[in-house]
């Protein structure tokens, strides 16, 4: 797939701007703080509806203005479609696809699909494990749309249930009953339990497909200096950690977990807790582990054991919100070791894997990689992402700027940015656009 059209309306630093983008190479040019990032942030957000560098939809709307307008128009085989996204202060965004009439902004998730690389990506290898929850879960919902709502609801149930640990507290503070607040968590619970374990097993299924795929893209990047691994970690079945963080290294609280039942093949989580590494090369057996009967099983224990510490504290402890993509180099884990250009190039395989299985490897004439069960994908049809390398290559090397140039090039459309021309590595031919403020012009 790819874009055609971009237009916009009140989007971060444009009041209106239009740009007929092709297929291949398009490299933004321009010097630093014109609106390049704008523009890709702009494609970016219609794929994801969100943004890579903020949390938050005000600040892509333009100082002053009360609503941003992003219009694009996508074509995938022969078929073209537009969606137009109207995202306003204070109320509901929304969308028109194919100029009918305004509907969900979520509907328009799976028209366009996206993987974009960026600086911040070195925050997904050394930061905190929030943006590499965010990362999993925002390749689930490019993948199965309808996920969506399964990490919103429980994002809305958790919110519930933290508040009503945190009056607990306050209740029990001033010495009052526990008894009715205690009565309605267990309610909170069989949500939080419900829909936790369905996301829990979705990571699962995601990092086992994904686990080969980053071995080789990290290959690939780094011309073999290391093996790159993958494995996730489960606070449903791993001691609680109590840092205010969460999701780093294990403490006490939390006993550690029962083996898996016979039918994933007998493979123990032991002190490993749902440790998908556990599963590697192990055929079936990953599925009695990442089956959401077992984690809701693991779940439910889990909570029951840290119930008194989560009233003490005020915080929901277990669940998908305290687990974390453990990302490992040569054995060591990357965050606290691997070297900058280590990290850099661990990020880019993370996003090159995704790439790749969301149906970019087609156009590396490569066998695909294996999807993760939960997703039938939809091969050989012009289906495979737009890709958005937004200032990615003024941070690397020589030799690293070539070799992800070499990679990504098959790509049907390849959106780059850049504040000098020399920063577009000579290899990615394509289309050039020079951007000052407001404005874009084809070269
Ligand atoms: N909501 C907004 N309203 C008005 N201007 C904004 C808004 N958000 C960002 N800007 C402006 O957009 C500019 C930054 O644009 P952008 O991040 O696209 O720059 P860039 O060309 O990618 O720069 P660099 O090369 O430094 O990365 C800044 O001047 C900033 O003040």
């Amino acid at each position: 797939m790819y874009v055609s059209h971009l237009s916009l309306l009140d989007f971060r630093s444009y009041p209106s701007v239009d740009v007929e983008l092709e297929p291949g190479v398009n490299a933004f040019v321009g010097a630093n703080g014109q609106g390049k990032t704008n523009l890709v942030e702009a494609i970016g957000y219609v794929a994801t509806l969100g943004s890579h560098r903020v949390a938050t939809d005000t600040p892509l709307i333009r100082a002053g203005a009360s609503r941003a307008v992003v219009r694009t128009r996508i074509v995938r085989g022969d078929r073209a479609s537009t969606v137009e996204l109207e995202i306003s202060q204070g109320k509901t965004n929304r969308a028109r696809i194919n100029r009918g009439q305004p509907g969900r902004a979520r509907d328009v998730l799976g028209i366009l699909r996206t993987v974009l690389f960026a600086p911040e990506d070195l925050a997904l290898v050394k930061g905190d494990p929030d943006g590499r929850r965010r990362f999993l879960d925002q390749l689930i919902v490019l993948m199965v749309p309808r996920f969506a709502a399964v990490f919103a609801d429980y994002d809305r149930v958790l919110k519930q249930r933290s508040a009503l640990l945190k009056s607990a507290r306050a209740v029990r503070r001033s010495g009052g009953p526990e008894a009715a607040a205690t009565a309605t968590l267990d309610v909170w619970d069989g949500r939080l339990v419900e829909l936790g374990a369905e996301i829990v097993s979705l990571r699962l299924q995601l990092v086992e497909a994904l686990r080969p795929v980053v071995a080789t893209a990290y290959e690939l990047v780094s011309e073999g200096k290391g093996e790159a691994l993958l494995d996730y970690k489960s606070s449903s079945t791993e001691p609680v950690d109590n840092s205010p963080s969460g999701g780093g290294s294990g403490g006490p609280g939390l006993s550690r977990s029962a083996p898996a039942p016979a039918a994933s093949g007998g493979v123990s989580a032991g002190d490993e807790g749902v440790r998908t590494e556990a599963f590697r090369g192990s055929g079936d057996s990953v599925e009695g582990a990442t089956s959401v009967a077992w984690i809701r099983e693991r779940m439910v224990a889990a909570l029951d054991a840290v119930r008194q510490q989560e009233l003490d504290r005020g915080v929901s402890l277990v669940g998908p919100h305290r687990d974390d993509l453990l990302l490992t180099l040569g054995g060591l884990p990357v965050k606290g070791y691997a070297s900058h250009g280590e990290s850099w190039s661990f990020a880019l395989a993370l996003r090159m894997a995704s790439f790749w299985l969301l149906g970019g490897a087609a156009q590396l004439g490569t066998p695909p990689p294996s999807a993760p069960a939960f997703w039938d994908p939809d091969r050989g049809t012009d289906a495979d992402p737009v890709l958005i390398l937004d200032d990615v290559f003024a941070e690397l090397d020589a030799r690293r700027r070539e070799r992800l140039a070499e990679l990504v090039l098959p790509a049907r459309q390849v959106l780059v940015t850049a504040a000098v021309p020399e920063d577009v590595p000579a290899s990615l031919d394509g289309v050039r656009f020079h951007v000052e403020p407001g404005a874009v012009t084809r070269e």
